[in-house]
């Protein structure tokens, strides 16, 4: 008699709940994550912890939104926090609805629950139409709305325009976003170490620290990626956070580590920087094909490294 094989633990994908969220938007168009497992959790830190334990295969977070830029919490975890890889990006159109329990007239609101990201998004709105609000953050747009009905302090919340599907609110203003294009970056994160094969509309993350007290070392950097041709779409600096002065750089570059300009700017940030960070190469959300010059073709790049070698190994000419 044979044993039987254990049984995988279920496929889990963590996003930041409940259902939904924007973020939960953005899972949706993972067609892996179809049919799996979804723990809906409280912030970027819970989702990150779920896939470095193990718990989940992956976890969508926020990365960047088109009005208030790099989501830091984000931006810095991923800095931190060992292991971790970037599978592929998403991308949402966020608006905002403004809701409250039903019976609550606009005139009767202070204080407004919101996500802080959701908050600097309406905030023109919010500061136009309630000048007098108070604020209260949530750990997420609809655990906002949710927790008008778990004793919150508020009287209204900064919500998806699809809450109405979840709770029974009134929606007391619609498309209160100061911008009506704004869109929201997500990332599904794992641990897997299986690179997305390159398509030619690919996007590479890194983070790059400086060398200390180097003047120019911020020019050196760029130059790795201008001398390969390669073109940057992100470059954001954060502090390290254990002394005044010392930032990271959170970079997104056009191209996949596979392709041979990228590759040898990676070598050449390696020799130059003290610590560089591989986040992923990745699928472009817009599958905008990568535009490059034909001097920095792969083909290019590997001629000069087979004549290199021929003279190393003492072929003729
Ligand atoms: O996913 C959500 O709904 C969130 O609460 C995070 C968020 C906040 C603002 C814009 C996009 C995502």
């Amino acid at each position: 008699m044979t044993d039987a094989a254990p049984t995988p633990p279920e496929e889990t994908y963590s996003y930041l709940g409940p259902a939904g969220t924007f973020t939960e938007a953005a899972l949706k168009q993972v067609a892996a994550a179809s049919g799996k497992h979804w723990r809906g959790v409280n912030n970027v830190g819970e989702a990150l912890a779920d896939v470095t334990s193990g718990r989940s295969t992956a976890a969508m977070i926020a990365i960047e939104n088109s009005v208030d830029g790099g989501v830091s919490a984000t931006q810095d975890a991923l800095a931190t926090v060992p292991g971790l890889r970037i599978l592929g990006e998403y991308l949402v159109p966020v608006n905002f609805v403004l809701v409250a329990r039903p019976g609550t007239a606009l005139a009767d609101v202070r204080v407004v629950n919101a996500h802080p990201v959701a908050y600097a998004q309406s905030r023109g709105w919010l500061e136009r139409e309630l000048p007098n609000h108070g604020h209260i953050p949530a750990t997420s747009n609809v655990s906002a709305a949710a927790s008008l009905f778990e004793g919150s302090q508020a009287d209204a919340a900064v919500a998806p325009p699809g809450i109405t599907d979840h709770l029974d609110v009134d929606v007391l203003a619609r498309d209160i976003g100061d911008n009506p294009n704004a869109v929201t970056r997500f990332v599904l994160v794992s641990r897997s170490r299986e690179l997305p094969e390159p398509t030619g509309a690919d996007k590479t993350s890194l983070i790059v620290e400086l060398p200390d007290d180097e003047p120019g070392a911020l020019l050196a950097m760029l130059e790795q990626f201008s001398t390969r041709g390669v073109n940057l779409s992100l470059i954001q600096s954060r502090p390290i956070g254990d002394a005044l002065g010392r930032y990271r750089f959170v970079v997104d570059v056009d191209g996949h580590i596979a392709d041979e300009r990228v590759a040898d700017a990676l070598l050449g940030l390696r020799r130059t920087s003290p610590n560089v960070i591989f986040l992923g190469s990745y699928p472009r959300a817009d599958e905008q094909t990568v535009a490059y010059h034909s001097k920095y073709d792969d083909g290019i790049f590997i001629e000069a490294r087979d004549w290199l070698r021929g003279l190393l190994s003492g072929e003729p000419d």
